[in-house]
């Protein structure tokens, strides 16, 4: 069993995978991939390919719609990567709002044996403000948009938050002291800073445009550590130029946003700590190879959660369309192989479905013909034999 492995992932997460028997690299037909940032999107899919494994949690790099059709499983790994998303984002705003940077830039240029002399006298060109007491808007309030709400509320800050699609149990972890909103304008027209925390996908595309910034108060500091497609960056240097805005901190930096005084840029880092990476790698890892072995599925972002212990000799892995009669089309053909069905579990999540099936069969001859007549059926996306 082989997994193709995209980008540095830790090696604790490697190690899962080695230590259950897995090669990396090996083959040009593996059953895995595990990556981080990796463009997949124009990626043909290999025939022995049944999971992608993304370390961190934004998937719009892996192409989710085709992997379905291909009964191909996507997972990410929710949560993983957000306390180093959260201190970046409380970062960049004290560095900005306390001129950091520049105040950083002059320090390093002054000489001679009077620094404490010419740092009290020079000092004054970097007076700041404080994010106290000032009101932070936070548009998704997922694994990192709550961290922010909760970080910013223990910092004294007034928060909005907007997501009208939040997880119940997403909101249960919010501080009561943030104000939900439902229309995203509030926050453009209240908000110092603005931050957004969703995954990017086509509908979402230019989340923020100029409407959206035309909204916003003269001295709105945005802050993008999502991805760079949510933001139209045109509008956002024209209402820089005009002061319009203050600031644009950004962990996706561009040409157009180069040796600006008020942009911050970060080479993607959100996630770039010991921290996040060792636990989004370890968890990729867990899922994937669980998936392989086992079938079950834990946190995939095409298909539910599926968990059954495997107690028998072998296991049947279908993924299937979710359409009526495929059920009976599975067990009428185990039944007609003289096979007898010790467990069966099926979930579907909107056009597609997921079933497992045990049972103690171990014929190989049986068995091959077996998954040849219920991969010969259209709806049936992918057909795996797993034995114990
Ligand atoms: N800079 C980095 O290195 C880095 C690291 C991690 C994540 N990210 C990006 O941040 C995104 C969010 O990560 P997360 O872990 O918080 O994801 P998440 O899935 O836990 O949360 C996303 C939240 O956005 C909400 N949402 C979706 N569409 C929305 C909309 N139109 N308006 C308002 N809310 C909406 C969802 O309901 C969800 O609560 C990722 O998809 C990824 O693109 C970047
Ligand atoms: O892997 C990374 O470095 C970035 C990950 C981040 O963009 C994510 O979506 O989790």
């Amino acid at each position: 069993m082989d997994i193709r492995v995209y980008n540095k992932i830790a090696d604790e997460g490697l190690d899962i995978l080695k230590n259950k028997g897995f090669t990396l690299n090996e083959t040009n037909n593996p059953e895995g991939i595990i990556l981080r940032s990796e463009e997949l999107n124009d990626l043909e899919f290999n025939d022995n390919l049944v999971a992608i494994a993304r370390a961190g949690a934004g998937v719009n790099n892996i192409p989710i719609q085709r992997a379905i059709e291909n009964g191909i499983v996507v997972f990410n790994t929710p949560g993983a990567n957000a306390n180093a998303v959260n201190e970046l984002v409380f970062t960049s705003m004290v560095m900005a709002i306390r001129h950091m940077r520049f105040a950083n830039q002059w320090v390093h240029t002054l000489v001679g044996e009077d620094i404490p002399k010419q740092v009290e006298a020079g000092k004054k060109q970097f007076k700041g403000s404080e994010i106290k007491g000032k009101t932070i808007g936070v548009i998704g309030l997922g694994s990192i948009g709550h961290m922010v709400g909760n970080t910013a509320v223990k910092l004294g800050m007034h928060v909005l938050g907007y997501d009208p699609y939040i997880k119940e149990e997403a909101a249960y972890r919010l501080d009561p002291q943030i104000q939900r909103v439902t229309d995203v304008q509030t926050i453009y027209q209240e908000a110092d800073f603005i931050t957004i925390h969703v995954p990017y996908t086509q509908d979402n595309h230019h989340f923020i445009d100029k409407k959206a910034i035309d909204l916003m108060k003269k001295e709105t500091i945005l802050l993008n550590f999502s991805r760079a497609e949510l933001i139209d960056v045109a509008s956002v240097i024209a209402a820089l130029d005009n002061k319009n805005l203050r600031y644009y901190l950004t962990d996706f930096p561009e040409e157009a946003l180069m040796n600006r005084s008020d942009c911050l840029l970060f080479p993607h880092l959100g996630a770039s700590t010991d921290e996040a990476e060792k636990i989004s790698a370890q968890m990729a890892a867990n899922q994937l190879s669980d998936f392989i072995l086992t079938g079950n599925i834990r946190y995939s972002v095409n298909f539910p959660n599926v968990q059954m212990d495997m107690e028998t000799a072998c296991r049947l892995v279908i993924v299937n369309r979710n359409i009526p009669n495929m059920i009976t089309l599975l067990v009428t053909e185990l039944g007609e192989h003289q096979i007898n069905i010790v467990h069966l579990t099926n979930k579907s999540r909107g056009d597609y479905a997921y079933t497992l099936i045990d049972f103690d069969e171990q014929d190989p001859q049986v068995l091959q013909e077996l998954k040849e007549k219920i991969d010969a059926n259209e709806n049936i996306l992918s057909a795996r034999l797993i034995r114990k």
